[in-house]
């Protein structure tokens, strides 16, 4: 017993000994630990950048460039210059890295989901639904995703065209028609919502729709306060009545979906109907196919008619683009029957119109970037971009950068005759977020594209049209235009008019008929004086600039006497010549010249004609019609309407956008080959007379050699 005292203690003692050691072992093992993942883990090193003021940070400098359109040259550009492709700011009330350059654009873009995802501001969710594409992450995203990009692929697109054919020239029917003067930007916002409406959820669209939708998009950027008449509660209460509409419309498509099904009917082919197909195989919810069904006007309906109505603007500020692109739309409308639809097959033909497309969105994107939110540490370049903060990609650092875009703020289409480097030109995004609707979006601005210019004529109002931000790009004006049709006469009606014509000429006499000739005769006269007091003024009749035009010897058959205007016009045929000389370099080989073929004001309309050639009895020019190709330029020429608003005096050719509106309605430009181009002045004031002495040789038309050639040579390509 006497052991037991001392057995206690020891044991006593050997728990103490074992309990400090384990401690001593646990501390030790946990400072190893901590030391060794401080170790581990990299220095977190921020961006370089300001932070601005406390809480609103930068936000006053980047909304003051966005209401400019001067997020680039104001926001982003002196940030790059002084800090490098990555930097810091703080916008809206959030830490923000803007990233710029194609290998931060594959980072963050092709990262969705696993580094990054995408963040919209609370305004956009609560307007376009928690349920659309653009808040949805992963699993759900996918299956939203394949249902909208199935419908809106290249093949979807195929059984659309008809529909979308149909709709933009019924557009063109009821708000272009009769009309001189249009706001290109507003009609083709109409276009757009009307493209989605009745062409991917085949509903009409009804009076005040777009006015609806239109104020929900309003506030899609808005702060989300609810007070009365803010542009938020305005769009909620606006987003309220689209929801009454739409789930009326979902619930009435379901049931009539349903009972098809029942009776085997139809495939579902509209974008609409493979949703509510979705929510019957319960794929998807009700509140999915309404959340979707309002992003996607949201998506495509500011972007695409921005996209549009940019198109038109830089093709009236670059003439020789539109005359090679219209090259291509009167190849594609000559092998088109009457009524016939476009097909995906003549879209792919539209290669050259989609560089100018590109080339527009490359300058003006739509959308110039958009946020996202770090969802781990990204370590990139050298530093971190922490967890929780937001990225802004962008399009301006690859876009506008001379090292991947040579001359990067000219515009020049024929840069896309080569593929561009991944990640370099993102006017649609890129990764999983890419554009879902980039197919739809080209095929609506092409086939907008191809019926516009083979259906009308027409001029910027205001050239110089800022745009403005809100927080997409518009023109501040709504870009009006002036238009006037291009005349389409059918064969049968020509040959109509022909007969009428002869059998008015048969009832006509002599006598009458000399009367008409010396009244014509008398003012065109008064008309010639005009114009030569206009052109001695210029300076132009130097016989060293001007070759000699002769039609008073010209034989005109009587198959190109078949208009009774063109007969008019060969009446006094004598008084008539080309004039002032002029010409934009063109980038053709052999010395060729782009020219313009502009037409006195009261010229007929074009009515038939093939491969017409200019030669003048010197020989010393020859002026083809488009190129060198075999191409019937008839319906070309057939929009070669007179112009009552005649801009010559505007002219200044030192700015590209003034020679825009010297291409008017009567101006159309055609390749030429001049021997001595030299010799042609550059300065405005001393324009040559260009006489032809047989201006036609093949001549199809009487009214070409009649026109007035204008061979404008600016500065500016
Ligand atoms: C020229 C016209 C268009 C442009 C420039 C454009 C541009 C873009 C861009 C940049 C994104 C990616 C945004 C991001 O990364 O956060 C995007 C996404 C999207 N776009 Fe477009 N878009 C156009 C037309 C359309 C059209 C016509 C539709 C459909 C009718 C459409 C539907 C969508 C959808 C659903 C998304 C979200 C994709 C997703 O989150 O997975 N867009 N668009």
């Amino acid at each position: 017993m006497a052991l037991e005292p001392n057995f206690l203690l020891s044991w006593i003692f050997l728990c103490i000994a074992a309990t400090i050691s384990s401690t001593l072992f646990f501390f030790r093992k946990k400072h190893h630990k901590f030391t060794s993942k401080k170790l581990q883990q990299p220095k977190k090193k921020l961006p370089p950048g300001e932070m601005g003021l406390p809480w609103i940070g930068e936000t006053m400098e980047f909304y003051k460039a966005q209401k400019n359109n001067r997020v680039f040259e104001d926001f982003v550009n002196p940030r790059i210059i002084k800090h490098g492709n990555l930097f810091k700011t703080k916008i809206m009330g959030s830490p923000t890295i803007v990233v710029n350059g194609a290998e931060a654009n594959r980072l963050i873009l092709s990262n969705e989901f696993s580094l990054v995802v995408s963040s919209w501001p609370s305004s956009s969710v609560q307007l376009m639904g928690m349920n659309c594409i653009m808040a949805k992450q992963g699993e759900k995203h996918r299956v939203l995703r394949g249902i909208v990009a199935n419908s809106l692929s290249y093949n979807g697109l195929e059984s659309l065209l008809p529909n979308l054919c149909d709709t933009v020239q019924s557009h063109l029917e009821t708000q272009w028609r009769g009309k001189e003067e249009i706001s290109l930007y507003r009609s083709t916002k109409a276009l757009t919502f009307t493209v989605v409406f009745e062409c991917l959820y085949g509903i009409k669209v009804e009076l005040g729709m777009l006015e609806i939708f239109e104020r929900v998009l309003e506030g899609v950027f808005a702060l989300p306060v609810e007070f009365p008449c803010s542009r938020f509660a305005r769009a909620k209460k606006a987003r309220l009545e689209i929801e009454t509409l739409l789930v009326e419309k979902v619930r009435e498509k379901r049931r009539e979906m349903e009972q098809e099904e029942e009776e085997a009917e139809r495939p579902n082919t509209t974008l609409f109907s493979r949703l509510v197909q979705g929510l019957i195989k319960g794929d998807i919810t009700e509140e999915e196919v309404v959340d979707n069904m309002v992003l996607l006007v949201f998506a495509a309906h500011d972007t695409t008619s921005y996209a549009m109505a940019m198109t038109f603007k830089m093709l009236a500020q670059h003439p020789t683009c539109l005359h090679t692109l219209l090259k291509e739309h009167v190849q594609i409308k000559a092998n088109k029957g009457e009524g016939e639809y476009l097909t995906v097959e003549d879209v792919k033909k539209m290669k050259y119109s989609w560089q100018v497309v590109r080339e527009t969105m490359r300058l003006s994107p739509p959308i110039f970037g958009s946020f996202r939110k770090a969802v781990v540490d990204i370590n990139y370049g050298g530093f971190t971009i922490p967890k929780g903060w937001k990225v802004l990609w962008t399009t301006y650092g690859t876009h506008y950068n001379p090292e991947i875009f040579e001359d990067p703020m000219s515009f020049n289409p024929s840069r896309f005759d080569k593929p561009v480097q991944a990640y370099t030109y993102l006017p649609f995004g890129g990764g999983p977020r890419l554009c879902a609707g980039h197919q739809l979006a080209k095929v609506s601005i092409l086939v907008f594209l191809h019926f516009v210019v083979t259906s009308y004529d027409w001029s910027l109002v205001y050239p110089d049209e800022t745009i403005s931000m809100d927080p997409l790009p518009f023109p501040s004006l709504g870009m009006p235009i002036k238009i006037s049709p291009k005349v389409n006469r059918t064969k049968k009606e020509r040959e109509r008019e022909l007969k009428h014509t002869r059998r008015e000429m048969e009832k006509v006499g002599e006598d009458e008929e000399k009367t008409i000739g010396e009244a014509s005769n008398s003012t065109e006269e008064t008309r010639n004086v005009k114009e030569d007091e206009r052109i001695t003024e210029e300076g132009s009749t130097d016989p060293s600039n001007s070759q000699t035009a002769n039609f008073e010897n010209h034989d005109v058959s009587e198959y190109e006497m078949e208009d009774e205007e063109v007969l008019e016009l060969f009446r006094r045929s004598s008084s008539l010549r080309p004039k002032v000389a002029k010409t934009n370099n063109f980038p053709y080989p052999n010395k060729s010249e782009e020219m313009v073929l502009q037409f006195p004001e009261d010229t007929p309309a074009e009515t038939e004609q093939t491969n017409v050639e200019f030669h003048s009895m010197t020989d010393t020019s020859e002026i083809a019609g488009p190129g060198a190709e075999d191409l019937d330029i008839s319906v070309i020429l057939e929009g070669v309407r007179s112009s009552s608003d005649s801009k010559e005096d505007s002219v200044d050719s030192s700015s590209d956008s003034d020679l825009s509106s010297y291409y008017f309605d009567g101006s159309l430009p055609v390749s030429a080959h001049v021997e001595e181009p030299a010799h042609l002045p550059k300065d405005e004031n001393q324009m040559p007379l260009l006489r032809l002495n047989q201006p036609v040789q093949q001549l199809t038309s009487w009214r070409n050699c009649c026109g007035l050639l204008e061979l404008l040579r600016a500065d500016d390509p």
